[in-house]
């Protein structure tokens, strides 16, 4: 596996097919000549092109993609496709122009298309949401194995067939590379498909030409306001998911608010799942025990069927989780007996979440986490999740992303120091922002708690992990917000390497703990 590597984002044995059919399926204008001319892919990147592609040349926020029309044809482009704009741009760049009016809004049919993706489909399942679309995935994913299917997994961690793996760059491919994923998941006769779906993919049409069988919508909590004016704004970039052309049947969480708008504005069939006691929803999850290794729970469904297990990572969100994973398949059509069966022979479900409030630590010393929470709702689950499985203090290592909506900071601050008894304040991720600027907001939150923690500021995360070891003592808890999976630190665009689990075991090592 590695960062950058696109290998599983298209098929190994693409078909051809000819652009004159392409172009007369969709009705595209044409400058050129594209007689005899074959397609075999498709990529909005110049730098991912390989012989046989379609170059898609879209207006970036930098630079309008058909500018770099010449370098795709040297890597072997047969077409250029691009809006009236882009075909200005490229018309010396050697290459027949196809030209569409709104390329992205034809990108998701023109790609399956390509791929021939609409052709017996995969179960297709789709996981969005403010928080836990990546863990419903993985849970997604482990039951279908455990119910004997080869399964796919597109999540901001991985992309996965079966058990080969490459690290995602964003949460939600482009079109291009969603629909290549698809064609290669049919040549390894991938049966089942979990796609987590962000809202600027939905607002960037990264999953068009999908009808999933079931979409969940988890919850909705303040994020991404830099992309979003608004909680109405970022839901109604949401919303969508949950229409017939792009989903046939839907799963909602009623553990926020936002739930219910889903059930009354969406218009396809729906059922409910929540794990709070005083809401009525189709099915309803309780927590039986939680322990540091796992949370036991149980779900009861419409006339009473249950189904108990457990799921290997601390929280009540977790289990909530599970219960939309388990749910989402019963009304993919599997049985809920043969779900409980292959759980009850397991024991739970089996799955690896990375970096999702994951143990690094051993059975000896204090419990270490390290979670990829990044906004206000993620601390106050995750810390609430650490407080009822540890006897002990906790002690909380943050920081927060640079150039993404900054005005979450102060809250982050707040919460994190209501919920924790000792922060250590430092960096993550600071991109073009002046890092020690980010740790002011957040320390300036963390100070007007009501009743703030003891508070630390260290610059350095590597320190940073090493001073909060040092503050645990054998029966507290150590939790690391932020980095969860990620394998680097952005620093003004490099990508300095950094993994924080790695980090985390070796302070560890360096206490004496393991
Ligand atoms: C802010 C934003 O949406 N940026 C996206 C955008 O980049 P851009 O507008 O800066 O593109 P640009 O640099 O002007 O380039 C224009 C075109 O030229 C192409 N190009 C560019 C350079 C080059 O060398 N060769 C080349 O062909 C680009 O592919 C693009 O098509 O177009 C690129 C190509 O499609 C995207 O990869 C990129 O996503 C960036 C990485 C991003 O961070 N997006 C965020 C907002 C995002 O989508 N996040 C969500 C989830 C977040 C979450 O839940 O936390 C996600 O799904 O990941
Ligand atoms: N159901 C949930 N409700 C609230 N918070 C959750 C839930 N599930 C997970 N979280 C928190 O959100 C963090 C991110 O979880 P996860 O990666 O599964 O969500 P995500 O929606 O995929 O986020 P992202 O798109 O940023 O990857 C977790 O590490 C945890 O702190």
């Amino acid at each position: 596996m590695q960062d950058g590597d696109s290998s599983l984002l298209r098929p190994e044995h693409p078909i051809s097919r000819p652009l004159s059919t392409l172009v007369e399926e969709f009705g595209l204008d044409v400058r050129g000549d594209i007689d005899g001319v074959e397609v075999t892919g498709i990529a909005l990147d110049n730098r991912k092109i390989i012989p046989g592609d379609v170059f898609v040349g879209l207006r970036g926020a930098h630079r309008h993609g058909a500018a770099l029309a010449s370098g795709a044809r040297e890597r072997g482009a047969v077409a250029v496709l691009t809006d009236p704009e882009g075909a200005e741009i490229a018309a010396d760049s050697g290459l027949p122009i196809v030209i569409v009016e709104s390329p992205r809004e034809a990108l998701g049919d023109i790609s399956a298309w390509v791929y021939r993706t609409i052709e017996s489909p995969p179960l297709l399942l789709a996981v969005t949401g403010t928080n836990g679309k990546t863990s419903v995935s993985y849970l997604l994913h482990g039951i279908l194995g455990q119910l004997g299917l080869v399964a796919g997994l597109s999540t901001t961690a991985e992309r996965a067939i079966g058990s080969t793996a490459i690290t995602s760059e964003l949460t939600t491919p482009e079109a291009t590379e969603v629909h290549g994923l698809l064609a290669r998941m049919r040549e390894n006769e991938v049966r089942a498909v979990t796609i987590e779906v962000s809202a600027q993919a939905l607002t960037r049409r990264r999953v068009d030409g999908i009808v999933f069988d079931v979409a969940a919508f988890l919850n909705l909590s303040r994020d991404h306001f830099d992309d979003y004016a608004d909680m109405e704004e970022y839901f109604a970039a949401k919303l969508p998911l949950f229409s017939p052309d792009r989903a046939k049947r839907a799963v909602v969480s009623l553990d926020s608010e936002w739930g219910h708008r889903v059930v009354d504005e969406c218009h396809i069939p729906v059922t409910t799942v929540t794990s709070l006691p005083n809401v009525d929803a189709d099915w309803t999850v309780t927590v039986l025990q939680e322990r540091v290794d796992g949370t036991e729970f149980e779900l009861t469904g419409p006339s009473g069927r249950s189904i108990r297990t457990s799921v290997g990572v601390i929280g009540h969100h977790m289990a909530a989780n599970a219960a939309v994973a388990i749910v989402m398949l019963v009304e993919a059509g599997f049985d809920l007996d043969a779900i409980g069966h292959v759980l009850d022979r397991d024991g739970e479900i089996v799955t690896r979440i990375p970096g999702r409030v994951e143990r690094v630590s051993e059975s000896r010393g204090p419990a270490l986490f390290v979670d990829y929470g990044h906004s206000p709702d993620a601390f106050t689950v995750t810390l609430d999740a650490v407080r009822r499985v540890v006897e002990g203090r906790i002690i909380m290592v943050f920081g927060a992303d640079g150039d993404r909506d900054s005005g979450k900071r102060h809250e982050m601050g707040r919460i994190a120091s209501e919920g924790a008894d000792v922060l250590v304040v430092t960096d993550y991720n600071p991109r073009f922002e002046d890092p020690a600027s980010i740790r002011s907001v957040l320390l300036e939150g963390a100070r007007s708690a009501h009743d703030p923690a003891e508070i630390h500021e260290v610059e350095a995360p590597g320190k940073a992990i090493r001073l909060a070891v040092s503050l645990a003592g054998e029966n507290d808890a150590v939790l690391w917000a932020g980095p969860g999976h990620e394998d680097h630190i952005d620093i003004r665009g490099e990508k300095v390497p950094f993994d924080a689990r790695e980090e985390a075991r070796l302070a560890l090592r360096e206490a004496g703990w393991s």
